[in-house]
């Protein structure tokens, strides 16, 4: 079939080329609502170096959203089903190595093409069916809570067992869906937040206690950290962490930095410190994160609060439209309505 992909060509630059696809045993999904990610940005703005700017574009982006199904010949499931779509491939399997970190896997938006397209044809293990009566425009950022509920799920299984507070730096969108996720998980946690904007940290209603970061004399340690600060904020975010956290606790990595973050391994060894990473989602992370709309509706409630705007999108110039705004935005997620 023939399909319309709408790449980044150049920073800032959107053209739509057609292209012939196989469809064969796919399921083809219509974009309905799509949501603007940070490593979008950087794509976009052309603040990646040169070497991964030539290497990767033209490509289009966007790996968070969500869409209807318009057909499927495999039977999973049934036209105009709500599905969450996943934008990591596997090509392998390995018993040890998640889907999201094996090398041979292809990511949307990043080295591969992204949502932007008229359609999305996939293999039907690429697709996780919704709540249909989901709120459309907070299904559309499930990726970045996937991400969450991995990076949370792999904590369960690394850190040592007291939990009595947890704290998490960076108030923005990854702050406020892990210290979300968090508070649904381990209820009886003190969940502490920790970050650079008062009028952000307002939002944080179902944390114990937040505070900015150039105000914490006083503050109880914490028992384990999660980082969600990124880019030039990680370098602060880590040292404070380091400094904040109780011997032995975890530190989870999550902020994606352009440059080398220097880290002070002393104390990380003197208190016998824990750091890992955690980078994408895969199927099983949907699923669980599906599974928590379920079983927690009031998750989507509050995620609610991160909208920040939502762009109806029926031409190229209304992509950049929301691209720009994204730029601007205050606070939150920018979604697309996606029309194209
Ligand atoms: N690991 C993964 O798979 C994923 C990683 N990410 C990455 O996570 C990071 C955060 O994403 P997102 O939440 O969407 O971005 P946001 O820009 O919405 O949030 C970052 C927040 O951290 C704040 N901050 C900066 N420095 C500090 C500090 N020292 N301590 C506490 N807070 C600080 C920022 O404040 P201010 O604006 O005032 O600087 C901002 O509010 C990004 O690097 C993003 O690329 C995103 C998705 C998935
Ligand atoms: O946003 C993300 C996942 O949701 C990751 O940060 C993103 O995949 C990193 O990719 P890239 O190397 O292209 O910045
Ligand atoms: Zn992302």
């Amino acid at each position: 079939m023939l399909n319309t992909i709408y790449r980044l060509t150049a920073p800032r630059t959107i053209e739509p080329v057609v292209v012939s696809q196989d469809s064969t045993g796919k399921v083809i999904v219509r974009p309905t609502y799509l949501s603007i990610c940070n490593a979008d940005q950087r794509y976009y703005q052309g603040t990646r170096s040169k070497e991964v700017l030539d290497k990767k574009l033209p490509m289009a982006l966007i790996h968070e959203g969500i869409g209807r199904v318009v057909s499927d010949n495999t039977g999973a499931f049934q036209p105009g089903d709500i599905v969450v779509m996943l934008p990591n491939a596997p090509t392998e399997q390995d018993e040890f190595i998640a889907e999201n970190y094996l090398r041979s896997s292809r990511f949307c938006g990043s080295g591969f093409d992204g949502f932007m397209q008229e359609s999305m044809i996939l293999p039907p293990e690429r697709a996780v069916l919704l709540p249909q009566d989901v709120n459309c425009e907070v299904a559309a950022f499930t990726e970045l809570v996937s991400v969450a509920t991995h990076a949370i799920s792999r904590f369960d299984i690394i850190a040592h067992g007291r939990r009595e507070r947890i704290g998490v730096w960076g108030d923005g969108n990854m702050g406020y869906i892990v210290s979300l996720l968090l508070h649904t998980r381990y209820p009886d946690a003190k969940i502490v937040v920790f970050g650079r904007n008062e009028s952000k940290l307002h939002d944080f209603t179902f944390a114990d206690e937040t505070h900015l970061v150039d105000d914490v004399s006083g503050v109880e340690l914490v028992d384990h950290a999660f980082e969600c600060a990124g880019g030039e904020g990680s370098v602060a975010a880590i040292e404070q962490i380091i400094d904040r956290i109780n011997p032995e606790g975890t530190v989870s990595l999550l902020g994606v930095s352009e440059n080398n973050v220097p880290i002070n391994t002393r104390m990380v060894l003197e208190k016998g410190l824990r750091l890992f990473g955690s980078s994408r989602s895969g199927r099983e992370d949907f699923e669980a994160t599906v599974q928590l709309y379920h079983e927690h509706p009031e998750v989507l409630d509050y995620l609610a609060a991160l909208v920040c705007s939502v762009n109806e999108a029926r031409q190229i110039s209304d992509i950049t439209a929301a691209f720009e705004a994204d730029i601007r935005k205050p606070m939150g997620k920018t979604v697309i309505r996606w029309n194209m």
